[in-house]
């Protein structure tokens, strides 16, 4: 996620914040700062309807001071132009050519709540290795991750439609075979755009990891929990006491991930989310005995 400052731009010295001396050295202002323009600045000067007042920089429109790339004093001095061309002597900026010099509010909530995501992952791994102050409990969270993998639902779903004597039954788990494919497609391809690094603290000692799995967002097991829990839910007639331990075991899975340190608290938090729509999709795109067996033939 880029950070609130901008890469220096040329060269130049310090220069003041955005008004831009010619230095090049662009800062984010913070929204509570304006730069009163400069003549040298890239600025566009304030509009003719701004309160003489506000020309003196208090303008929080200057606060969101915009700076079109052509403007740029490299660009400008580049281009040789001395015809006061530079700032804002041109028609209407349009919005693509500008880059924005002050993040928004929505820039700075992402980056409190990166801040505050990577903090609370890193008190909450507290099991991420032996040394860890809950490092006893790590061969039970290890567990935990084993029963949430993907080898193991993969293998013990086509086991089932192995040993399944009733079309019902191998329809069933066909489905939730296909459904295990599906997220481990979708995750993977999730995985591969964003690349979000797993957390610092991590020690990558799962077994049996594909590529992407080096990256952290989403968690796959987190996915796979929400799904798979909504699918035995919904298809597998259980008992209420059984019911609550899906539902226990999901979560656990989930919050393993966390004290394992595999993950941030926003890549399980959007995996329970992604595997819970997920389940959405399988529902719609449910297979019948029919298409099973045009898909799958006699493993139908
Ligand atoms: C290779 C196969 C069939 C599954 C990979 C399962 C796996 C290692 C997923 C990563 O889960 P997290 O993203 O929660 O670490």
């Amino acid at each position: 996620m880029p950070s609130p400052k901008a890469k220096n731009r040329s060269g130049g010295g310090g220069g003041s914040p955005v008004t831009g001396n010619g230095g090049g050295r662009y800062e984010f202002m913070s929204l509570n700062r304006a730069a009163a323009p400069s003549s040298s600045s890239p600025l566009p000067p304030p509009h003719h309807h701004h309160h003489p007042a506000q020309r003196q920089g208090s303008d929080p429109l200057s606060a969101t001071a915009r700076l079109r790339a052509s403007e740029s004093p490299t660009r400008r001095r580049g281009s040789g132009s001395s015809t006061g061309s530079g700032a804002g002597q041109g028609p209407g900026m349009p919005e693509e050519d500008c880059m924005r010099l002050n993040p928004s509010i929505l820039g700075i909530a992402l980056s409190s709540l990166l801040a505050i995501d990577l903090w609370l992952s890193k008190r909450l791994g507290v099991c991420a290795c032996e040394d860890s102050p809950w490092g006893s409990v790590r061969p039970l969270m290890k567990l935990v991750e084993v029963s949430g993998h993907g080898i193991p639902w993969l293998a013990g779903t086509a086991y089932c439609v192995y040993k399944s004597d009733s079309s019902a039954g191998r329809e069933v788990m066909l489905n939730l075979f296909m459904a295990l494919l599906l997220d481990l497609v979708l995750v993977g391809i999730v995985k591969a755009l964003v690349r979000r690094r797993r957390p610092t603290h991590n020690r990558m000692d799962m077994f049996a990891t594909f590529s992407v799995d080096r990256y952290s967002f989403p968690s796959g097991h987190a996915t796979r929990a929400a799904m798979c829990g909504r699918f035995l839910l919904a298809h597998l007639v259980l008992a209420a006491p059984l019911r609550v331990l899906v539902l226990l075991w999901a979560c656990t899975v989930g919050l393993s991930r966390v004290l394992l340190g595999r993950h941030n608290v926003t890549d399980v938090l959007f995996g329970f989310w992604m595997g819970y729509c997920q389940y959405n999709l399988v529902e719609m795109l449910w297979l019948s005995p029919q298409a099973l067996q045009a898909l799958l033939g006699p493993l139908a």
